[in-house]
């Protein structure tokens, strides 16, 4: 093009940066810009002179914008296919003489390859968005569900009217007790019964992190923050908690180089992701648990006293089941009907078997006695569970109580002796006889007919 002589409006068309096509009525180009021949991959002077008739039929583009705008007499705009695979946005417009009549046809184009992508992309993410939301919606409703806590003593349910007064308000939370005992459903059940219970419950297990990873777990990081971080930058647990509940579990646990971190976090509801300089707010309810004693950590200087009075607003302590005999049996009934179905295999408790499980000390309390049942669903092979098929340790642990003399008693009247200590206990705690079938775990008559004949009322 620069062997033209110098003219003013060729010096302004090819200034231009986009691309921009002339053609008279029968479809001719006559003037292009520099731009042009680029999108079709040639040279932009060998394209004057040409047909875009022939030049569509030859495969460069698809559709042409020059008869469209006749038949139109107007403006228009359309998506063309270029033979590279390219996707143009084209605007076509008519170019009028002194007498109103067509006589030019102008078209200009804009490069939107990459943004029907990008409209496709956010198309699939909407998508999966819906299907992740309608997933979450379904395991949250399920978890509800299956929340069932099983609370018949009355220790159980002074835990259960604490956490729906606790539920209410903001309050931090510190639920303390054994390994096993129901910490973390009850932290669930908090967050199910407050006002955050749509929110997310994001649960952190303090002593599971490896402690060099725990800022990037817990704080999230920036882009490029560290080597082997991932490309884009991670959110970190305290962000996902945002409108939830953040459970700290075995916060005991957590390594004394990161608890001025996370009590900065917890009173500020702000902190900075790992390799970040903008402060992150955050909004979420606060609940801890551990089964060690802080005081005495504290006392051995493992935990910082500051972080223990923010946590412990509201202590709460669950008793370990031994302490709470009342919770045994309806607790392996609701286990039991579980298993049941799980595995689809019928299966029932001998009362000797009750009575050892009664006994037994359940050092891992309710998660130990749910592994224990699920055992014995599996592995006994008739439908009735007995002594027999209970592990050594159980049996080794049951002592049969001390007969009143040092004389040997038949065994007959020693297992009487227990079951009418069992009823008198039963008739103590509860106030039907229903009750009391379904906290022993036999029948109602059968309950009646005993207590006939050990005279109790
Ligand atoms: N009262 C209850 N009724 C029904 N299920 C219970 C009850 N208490 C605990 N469980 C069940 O027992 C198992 C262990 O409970 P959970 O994990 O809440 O204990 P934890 O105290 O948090 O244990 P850890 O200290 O080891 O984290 C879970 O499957 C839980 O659902």
């Amino acid at each position: 093009m620069t062997s033209q002589p110098w003219n003013e409006n060729e010096a302004i068309l090819h200034s231009l940066q986009d691309d921009i096509l002339v053609t008279n009525l029968d479809g001719t180009i006559l003037k292009v810009s520099e731009a042009t021949g680029k999108v079709y991959g040639v040279s932009s002077e060998s394209l004057l002179g040409k047909s875009v008739y022939d030049l569509a039929a030859k495969g460069m583009f698809t559709p042409i914008a020059t008869p469209m705008v006749l038949k139109e007499k107007k403006k228009i705009t359309f998506v063309q296919t270029t033979n590279t695979g390219k996707k143009l946005l084209v605007t076509g417009i008519p170019v009028l003489d002194e007498n109103g009549k067509i006589y030019r046809v102008v078209s200009y184009s804009h490069d939107v390859t990459e943004l029907l992508e990008l409209k496709k992309f956010l198309q699939t993410m909407e998508g999966e968005m819906e299907r992740v939301k309608s997933e979450l919606d379904l395991l949250r409703s399920r978890q509800l569900y299956d929340s069932g806590i099983i609370a018949n003593s009355t220790e159980m349910k002074n835990v259960i009217t604490t956490s729906l007064q606790v539920a209410e308000v903001d309050v931090n939370v510190l639920l303390l007790g054994e390994s096993g005992v129901g910490k973390s459903l009850i932290a669930k059940f908090i967050h199910n019964k407050g006002s955050r219970k749509k929110g997310p419950f994001i649960e952190v297990n303090c002593g599971a992190i490896p402690e060099n990873l725990f800022e990037a777990e817990f704080f999230g990081y920036e882009a490029g923050a560290f080597t082997g971080a991932n490309r884009k930058g991670k959110l970190g647990l305290a962000e996902l908690a945002d409108g939830g509940t953040l459970f700290l579990d075995e916060i005991g646990e957590l390594p004394l180089a990161h608890q001025v971190k996370v009590l900065k976090c917890i009173q500020e509801k702000q902190f900075y992701r790992v390799g970040g300089t903008k402060p992150i707010s955050v909004d979420f309810r606060l609940i801890s648990a551990t089964n060690k004693d802080l005081l005495k950590a504290i006392q051995e200087r493992t935990f910082r006293e500051d972080l223990y009075f923010r946590l412990n607003v509201v202590p709460l302590t669950i008793p370990p089941i031994r302490k709470r005999p009342e919770d045994i049996i309806p607790l392996i009934h609701y286990v039991l009907d579980v298993f049941q179905e799980k595995y689809k295999r019928e299966k029932r408790l001998d009362e000797a078997v009750l009575h050892h499980f009664l006994q037994y000390d359940w050092k891992g309390n309710v998660r130990e006695l749910i592994n224990l049942i699920e055992r014995l669903v599996v592995i006994s092979p008739s439908t009735l569970i007995t002594t027999e098929h209970l592990p050594d340790y159980i049996k080794a642990s049951y002592s049969i109580p001390a007969p009143p003399s040092n004389l040997l008693k038949p065994l007959k009247d020693v297992l009487e002796d227990v079951e009418k200590q069992m009823l008198q206990r039963a008739r103590r705690d509860y106030k039907t006889t229903v009750q009391m079938a379904e906290a022993l775990g036999i029948s109602q008559p059968s309950v009646v007919r005993k207590m006939q004949k050990y005279d109790i009322d």
